[in-house]
């Protein structure tokens, strides 16, 4: 029986190396896939991991229906057995509940990438699709981690180095180096105390350094 997989963990955590090495395995044994993303750091209808592997893949723009793209494919004698999906975050609802159909009708394989939740905390659209459809939800097991040592779950944005909760909810970048100069925006992956505190790594280190305030009298 298909199924539609849900691999969802931080940015940063290897999603999307994930996906390219899914899409390795079922092809080498002479499968037939298409890989899908939006918005990836790389550039459009590129599929990007960080650790320097990149695939052509097909951008999902806003109004891209899947049903049609997978039965007009299969129509003209194509074949697919597998679909590969990251930045799934960035799906809308409808474009998630067209996997469902894919997989359930088709009998076609789905494999979804996505950050759970926006740099508020709040689930993304696609996201909260797939969690409330996918067959089976993965954790991501490699775990990225907060500036405290702990499990990092959130994802926080800053802009010039300062934590922001307001603001567009897509905005494409990548973690803050900690060698690098702040970026004008970037992310970072915290735990949940230190998102809700809005404590990151700069934050907490500037915090450390400040002076003992004066005994009082
Ligand atoms: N220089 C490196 N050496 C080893 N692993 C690395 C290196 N750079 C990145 N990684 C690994 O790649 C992961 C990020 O992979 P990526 O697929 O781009 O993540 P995601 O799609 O979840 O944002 C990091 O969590 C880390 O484990
Ligand atoms: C939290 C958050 C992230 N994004 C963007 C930033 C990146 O371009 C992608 C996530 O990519 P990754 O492969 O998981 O690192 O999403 C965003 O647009 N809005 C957000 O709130």
């Amino acid at each position: 029986m298909a199924e539609l997989h849900f691999f969802t963990g931080t940015m940063d955590s290897g999603k999307s190396t994930l996906a390219l090495q899914t899409n390795h395995n079922h092809a080498a044994r002479g499968r037939v896939g298409r890989i899908f993303t939006t918005h990836d750091r790389a550039g459009e209808a590129k599929l990007s991991s960080r650790l320097g592997l990149t695939h052509d893949a097909l951008e999902v723009e806003q109004d891209f229906d899947f049903w049609t793209y997978v039965v007009s494919s299969l129509t003209a004698g194509g074949r697919i057995d597998y679909l590969i999906c990251d930045e799934a975050q960035f799906y809308s609802r409808g474009q998630i509940d067209q996997l469902a159909k894919i997989v359930d009708e088709l009998q076609i394989d789905c494999f979804a990438f996505g950050i759970l939740t926006d740099f508020r905390g709040l689930m993304f659209e696609g996201s909260a699709r797939l969690v409330e459809l996918a067959d089976r939800v993965h954790t991501l097991q490699v775990e990225a981690l907060c500036w405290c040592g702990k499990r990092a779950t959130h994802n926080a944005r800053t802009e010039n180095g300062v934590m922001v909760t307001e603001g567009e909810v897509i905005v494409v970048g990548d973690v803050e180096k900690i060698d690098e100069p702040p970026a004008d925006v970037a992310y970072e992956v915290l735990c949940r105390q230190h998102h809700r505190r809005r404590l990151t790594a700069a934050r907490a280190k500037a915090v450390s350094l400040a002076p003992e305030p004066l005994p009082f009298g």
